[in-house]
C-alpha cells in the first residue's frame, strides 16, 4: 500500500481528496495546522471511507515538525493544498501570504528531499495565466504576472518547483490548475465551510439560500460577456479530488508536469443563480453591485491536457454541483463549527 501526505488534508479540496485516496486504497498522512480547517472534519472522513487517515497537527513552515513526519511515516508522494487563498486578504498581508505559500513549499520540498522523497503534487491555480491571458487557458501558455499576492504566491512557487526539477531529476512533479471548484461529497458529510462572510460565489449563495445572509450582491453586470456577469468555470470537488489521484499517475515521468482541471465551460453569475434556485427550489435574492476589484471577465481552461495524459475529465454536472452543494449547507447550516 502506497503512502501519500497530504498537506492542508483537513480543508476544502484536502478532506475531498483525502477521501477519494482512501477508497482507492492509499494510506493518509495529514499534516494540517489548522487555520482554516476544524478538526470534526477527521470523524467525517473516517463515516464516508470505513477508514481514517493519520491526522499530525502541524505547520509546513515547521522544518522539524516535518522532518518528524518523514521519519515516522514511509511516505511515497506528497500532495501539497497546504496554503492561504483569499484574494483580497493576500493584497492587505502579502508577506503573510508569501511566507506561508512560498516559504512553506520551499520547507516542505527541503523535508521531502532530506526524507529521500521527490513525488509532489502541487495546489497551483487558474490566476497563474495572469489577466491577459487569452481564454480559453492552455498550459502551453506562459506564466503571467497574477494581479494578487495571492496569484503570485502560487505562480512564484511553481517558478521554484521547476528550478527544483532541473536542479535534480528525481523530482516528478505535478502542477495542478484548478479552476473554481464547488460542491461538496454527495454523502453531505463534508464540503466547504468558509469563517466569516464567504469571499466566493457558491458558499455566499448557499449562505444567502439558508438564511445566514440576506442576499447575493453580483459584481457587475457590464462586463462584455452574454449577460453581462463575470464567467468561471466551475468544476464539482469531487472531480478535482479525482484528478489528485490521477495525477499521482502522472508523476512516473521526471519534471514538471502543469495540468489545467476544469470543465472547458465558462457559467454566468447570473446562470449560477438560476441553476441554483433550479435545482434547490430555494430563492436566491440578489442584487447587481459595482465591479469587484481585480475580476476578471471571463475565463476557462482547455482542459485537453489532463484528459489525455491523466486519463481525467470534470464529468458531473453543474446541477449534481448545486444538489450537493445543497445538501451539505442545508444538513450543516452552521458547517463543522456545530460540533
Ligand atoms: N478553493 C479554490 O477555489 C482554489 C482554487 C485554486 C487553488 N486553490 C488552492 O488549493 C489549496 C487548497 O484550497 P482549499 O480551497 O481546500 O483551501 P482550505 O483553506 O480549505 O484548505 C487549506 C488547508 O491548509 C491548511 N494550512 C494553511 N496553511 C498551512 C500551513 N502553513 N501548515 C499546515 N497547514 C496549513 C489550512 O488549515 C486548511 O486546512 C490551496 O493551496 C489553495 O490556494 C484553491
Ligand atoms: O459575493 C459574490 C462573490 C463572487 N461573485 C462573482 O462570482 C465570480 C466568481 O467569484 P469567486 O470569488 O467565487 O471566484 P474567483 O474566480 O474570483 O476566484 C477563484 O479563482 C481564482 C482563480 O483565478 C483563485 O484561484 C481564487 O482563489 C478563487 O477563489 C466572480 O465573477 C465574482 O465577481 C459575486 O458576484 N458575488
Amino acid at each position: 500500500m502506497k503512502t501519500i501526505l497530504v498537506t492542508g488534508g483537513a480543508g476544502y479540496i484536502g478532506s475531498h481528496t483525502v477521501v477519494e485516496l482512501l477508497k482507492a486504497g492509499y494510506g493518509v498522512v495529514i499534516v494540517d495546522n489548522l487555520v482554516n480547517s476544524n478538526l470534526a472534519v477527521l470523524p467525517r472522513i473516517e463515516t464516508i471511507c470505513g477508514k481514517a487517515p493519520v491526522f499530525v497537527n502541524a505547520d509546513v513552515r515547521d522544518a522539524s515538525a516535518m522532518a518528524a513526519v518523514f521519519a515516522a511515516h514511509a511516505i511515497d508522494a506528497v500532495i501539497h493544498f497546504a496554503g492561504l487563498k483569499a484574494v483580497g486578504e493576500s493584497v492587505e498581508q502579502p508577506i503573510r501570504y508569501y511566507e506561508n505559500n512560498v516559504h512553506g513549499t520551499m520547507v516542505l520540498c527541503q523535508a521531502m528531499a532530506d526524507a529521500g522523497v521527490f513525488k509532489l503534487v502541487f495546489s497551483s491555480s487558474a490566476t497563474v495565466y495572469g489577466p491577459d491571458a487569452p481564454v480559453p487557458y492552455v498550459e502551453t501558455m506562459a506564466l503571467g504576472q497574477p494581479s494578487s499576492p495571492y496569484g503570485a504566491s502560487k505562480a512564484m512557487a511553481e517558478r521554484i518547483l521547476a528550478d527544483l526539477c532541473v536542479s535534480d531529476s528525481r523530482w516528478a512533479i505535478a502542477a495542478l490548475r484548478y479552476f473554481n471548484p464547488i460542491g461538496a461529497h454527495e454523502s453531505g458529510l463534508i464540503g466547504e465551510d468558509p469563517k466569516g462572510i464567504p469571499n466566493n460565489l457558491m458558499p455566499f449563495i448557499a449562505r444567502v439560500a439558508v438564511g445566514k445572509l440576506a442576499e447575493l450582491a453580483i459584481f457587475g453586470n457590464d462586463y462584455d460577456t452574454p449577460d453581462g456577469t463575470c464567467q468561471r468555470d466551475y468544476l464539482h470537488v469531487v472531480d478535482l479530488a479525482e484528478g489528485h489521484c490521477q495525477s499521482l499517475l502522472a508523476l512516473e515521468k521526471p519534471g514538471l508536469h502543469a495540468f489545467n482541471l476544469g470543465t472547458g465551460q465558462g457559467v454566468s453569475v447570473l446562470d449560477m443563480v438560476k441553476a441554483f434556485e433550479a435545482v434547490t427550489g430555494q430563492p436566491v435574492p440578489y442584487k447587481i453591485a459595482p465591479r469587484r476589484s481585480g475580476d476578471l471577465p471571463a475565463f476557462w481552461a482547455n482542459a485537453d491536457k489532463a484528459k489525455q495524459e491523466l486519463d481525467w475529465a470534470a464529468g458531473r454536472s453543474l446541477e449534481q454541483m448545486m444538489a450537493d452543494t445543497w445538501r451539505w449547507q442545508s444538513g450543516n447550516p452552521d458547517g463543522f463549527a456545530q460540533e
